[in-house]
């Protein structure tokens, strides 16, 4: 079992300048270009509002992409916007589950780590603050009637010579376009189930392994294209456990007040401009626009348009005319239905800190893929969450909530006979507006369709994490698609008024 994060190995002629660096850098730049050119910018923008009723921008979807790229807008002047959202709610895949006062547990995306600096400067500008998330101490293993309590560090339990040699190869596969590497068709082919196979794993690393990358990717290894794990870990500075890990990983912090928090805080100082329960069915005139946007409440028209939706929820849209083949492929094919099913118990006290236990709890076979502590930052009460394997567990809450009990009471002792509340949600079931909480990417996907996910086709502007340069799937890279796609319109009417 390997605790510790070692240091990433400069590649062959690199300088300590890294590529973090210089994507600061680039950043500033066009932050600092796109400052100098706002009175142009705001000044387009006025005067396509006086058209009255043609927008600068309508932006689909008020996930943290879409409310990303409104906040940029406004505050570069623009406010010919609206931010058109299919819910009655705003944070898409972030949803905070209401424990009462003033307490969440997330029931969406929760966790942010180190090098997701985008998710952590929007956080610190909505003052949202930061909290380390417990691991420490041992980790309950459970197989049938056996159990073992082990001290894992925080970090996925697989074999570290393994981790090294993926990390090697993460370094010529590009996080943000992964078809583009020099070994991509090679890669492609594989998935990790195949790699693995060929590796001689020992059968306790073997769980470890299928249980990791079934939290990460929302599929087995063998399903899971080579290509798409190694961009994943490319996006973690080619670092395996910053990939997978809690202690110094993608895992490492949660928000105050639950990740919802920040498309509420966003949403709020954007007042009307954000329209809830208006899902856009049908897009019209797109290749040259003032594009049509229909939606039940009626038409929104707008010079641009940003789709800040996942390839599937893009596919559910109506356009007209249709959309380029290769772009309206990829979204028809791009793989979704990832169920992710995740519980929280409730107890008075998180009594397992006390034994010297983390709360973590992997079950090899049975509903529990991964329970942990997701207690509130005060201690005033204490949570443990779980991703749980649909179809091994009951979906009626109370029958889910008993078969829980019982295993966390073999794990932990029988304190955990005694919740003080549960709550599910299963985001399969929930809506048709997430369809996919992460990209199970099988293998030959990418190198067939991945070209047509970034590039614009007419007016159309695509954002959304899966868009994104790095961390694509993740809080980070939602927030990262939205500063990129906002950057897009202003240029474009910047360019308008050249
Ligand atoms: C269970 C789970 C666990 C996760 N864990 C983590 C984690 O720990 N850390 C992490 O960084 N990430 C995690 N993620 C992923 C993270 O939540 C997402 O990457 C991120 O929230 C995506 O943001 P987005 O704005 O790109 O898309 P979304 O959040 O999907 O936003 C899209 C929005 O568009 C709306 N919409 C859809 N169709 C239409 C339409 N036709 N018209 C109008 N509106 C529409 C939707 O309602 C939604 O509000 C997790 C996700 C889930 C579900």
């Amino acid at each position: 079992m390997k605790s510790k994060v070692e240091a990433v190995d400069l590649a062959p002629g690199s300088t300590a300048f890294g590529r973090r660096d210089f994507l600061g850098l680039a950043a500033m730049a066009t932050v600092a270009a796109t400052a100098s050119s706002l009175p142009k910018v705001a000044s387009a923008v006025s005067g396509a509002s006086n058209q009255r009723d043609v927008l600068e921008v309508a932006i689909i979807g008020a996930g943290l992409a879409g409310l990303t790229a409104a906040r940029d807008l406004q505050r570069a002047g623009c406010e010919s916007f609206v931010v058109l959202e299919a819910r009655d709610r705003v944070g898409g895949r972030t949803l905070n589950h209401d424990l009462g006062n003033g307490y969440f547990s997330e029931a969406g995306g929760q966790w942010i780590g180190p090098g997701q600096t985008a998710v952590a400067d929007l956080a610190r500008e909505l003052g949202v603050g930061t909290f380390p998330t417990y691991w420490q101490g041992k980790s309950t293993m459970l197989a049938g009637d056996a159990r073992a309590a082990l001290d894992l560090g925080g970090v996925p339990g697989t074999d570290p010579k393994l981790q090294r040699e993926l990390e090697e190869m993460a370094r010529s596969v590009p996080s943000g376009a992964p078809w583009a590497s020099p070994r991509a068709a090679e890669l492609d082919a594989l998935s990790v189930g195949d790699w693995l196979a060929k590796k001689n794993i020992a059968p306790e690393n073997q769980i470890d392994w299928s249980a990791s990358l079934r939290l990460t990717s929302g599929t087995s290894p063998t399903k899971l294209s080579l290509l798409y794990y190694l961009s994943m870990i490319n996006s973690a500075d080619c670092n395996y456990e910053r990939l997978e890990g809690t202690s110094d990983g993608a895992q490492q912090a949660r928000l105050s007040g639950g990740s919802q928090i920040l498309s509420v805080r966003m949403a709020d100082a954007l007042g009307d401009k954000v329209r809830l329960s208006a899902p856009v069915l049908r897009i019209e005139n797109w290749q040259n626009g003032p594009v049509a946007i229909h939606t039940p409440n009626g038409v929104i028209r707008a010079r641009n348009v940003i789709v800040a939706l996942s390839p599937p929820l893009c596919h559910q849209i109506a356009f007209d005319p249709p959309l380029p083949e290769k772009r309206r492929e990829m979204q028809r094919r791009w793989p979704a239905y990832a169920p992710m099913r995740k519980t929280a118990h409730v107890y008075k006290k998180p009594f397992w800190r006390g034994k010297g236990l983390s709360g973590w709890i992997f079950q090899v076979q049975g509903p529990v893929l991964w329970a942990y502590d997701n207690s509130p930052e005060d201690l005033s009460f204490g949570v443990i969450n779980a991703f749980v394997h649909n179809g091994l567990l009951p979906s009626e809450p109370k029958a889910a909530e008993a078969e829980l009990t019982r295993i966390y009471a073999q794990a932990l002792g029988d304190e955990a006979l005694h919740p003080i509340g549960f709550h599910q949600h299963d985001w399969l079931k929930a809506d048709k507006w997430t369809l996919t909480c992460v990209s199970p990417m099988p293998p030959g996907f990418l190198t067939r369709y991945g070209e047509a996910l970034h590039p614009s086709v007419g007016r159309l502007i695509w954002s959304g994490t899966e868009t994104a340069d790095i961390w694509a799937g993740y809080m980070d890279g939602a927030v990262r698609s939205g500063h990129k796609a906002a950057l897009q319109v202003l240029r474009a009417a910047a360019g308008r008024t050249a």
